[in-house]
């Protein structure tokens, strides 16, 4: 069995991660509170990551946490060699560099989300938005109301996807005289409640309206497609992957 650490173990994806893993072990976790134990999960502090990888022998570092978190565990990797899988999002350029340079050294797989359905969402906006070219595009997430980051990793994932097709400038909510420009795109975030993750983008012509969406209902779905998605990991050469490279496997 694939031998897992968590990083962000004590919150509500690492949960969900220990919950899922059925076919693999989660062997420890990571996170900054003073806990011991996560349902059985033997707790670390981020800052003695390195010692840990080695004591309980890790084979991939499955993370859901926050930037800072997920960058020191991430070095931690590149030093005693373990392949990572990130979820964490959030990241701003100074991040995401980091990681690239992490990617050098170890197998580094990013997915802002970890669901299929949103692997094929993502292939039906290319399409809808490179052929509806003159539709007006907006586009809208929902969280729960614990989430830390605005727009959702997957909404910026989605955005850039958009913006392959289109020169599309987006505007972050309106507010006041806002007139619509043609080559906008409006980006919603709606905080609420326990609501697992939405989004939806209309595409809206003058007698039409194209709306794509997906919903998540349940965080389990996340956390089994970074579980696979760190199975494939384990074994590869060094470098910068995406979900899409598992699915599509
Ligand atoms: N890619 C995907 O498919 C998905 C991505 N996510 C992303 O995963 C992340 C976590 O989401 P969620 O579980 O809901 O958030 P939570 O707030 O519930 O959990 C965050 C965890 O990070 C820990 N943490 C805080 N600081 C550090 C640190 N410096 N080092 C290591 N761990 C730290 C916290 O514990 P403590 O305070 O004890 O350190 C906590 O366990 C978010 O960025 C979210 O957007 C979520 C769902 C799916
Ligand atoms: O924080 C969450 O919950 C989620 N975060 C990811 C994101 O920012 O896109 C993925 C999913 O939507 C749930």
């Amino acid at each position: 069995m694939t031998r897992v650490a968590v990083n962000g173990v004590t919150g509500q994806m690492g949960g969900a991660v220990i919950e899922a893993a059925t076919d693999s072990e989660v062997v420890v976790g990571f996170a900054t509170s003073d806990v011991d134990a996560v349902d059985g999960v033997p707790v670390v502090h981020p800052a003695e990551a390195v010692e840990a990888l080695q004591e309980y022998d890790v084979d991939v570092v499955v993370d859901f946490a926050v930037p800072e978190g997920a960058l020191t565990v991430a070095e931690a990797c590149v030093e005693a060699g373990v392949p990572m899988v990130v979820g964490t999002t959030g990241f701003d350029e100074d991040g995401l560099t980091r990681l690239q340079d992490a990617s050098e050294e170890i197998p580094l797989l990013k997915a802002t989300n970890f669901s299929q359905g949103i692997q094929v969402l993502q292939r039906l906006v290319s399409e809808a938005v490179g052929t509806l070219d003159d539709y007006d595009l907006e586009l809208m997430e929902t969280h729960h109301n614990r989430k830390v980051d605005a727009p959702s990793g997957t909404a910026s994932s989605i955005l850039d996807v958009i913006q392959d097709e289109r020169d599309v400038e987006p505007v972050y909510g309106r507010e006041g005289h806002a007139p619509r420009e043609d080559d906008e795109i409006g980006v919603f975030a709606r905080r609420a409640g326990d609501i697992r993750g939405e989004h939806e983008l209309v595409l809206a012509g003058n007698d039409e309206v194209l709306s794509l969406s997906h919903r998540a209902e349940d965080r389990g779905v996340f956390a089994a497609g970074a579980l696979d998605a760190a199975t494939w990991l384990v074994g590869r050469d060094a470098g910068w992957y995406e979900f899409g490279d598992v699915v599509d496997a």
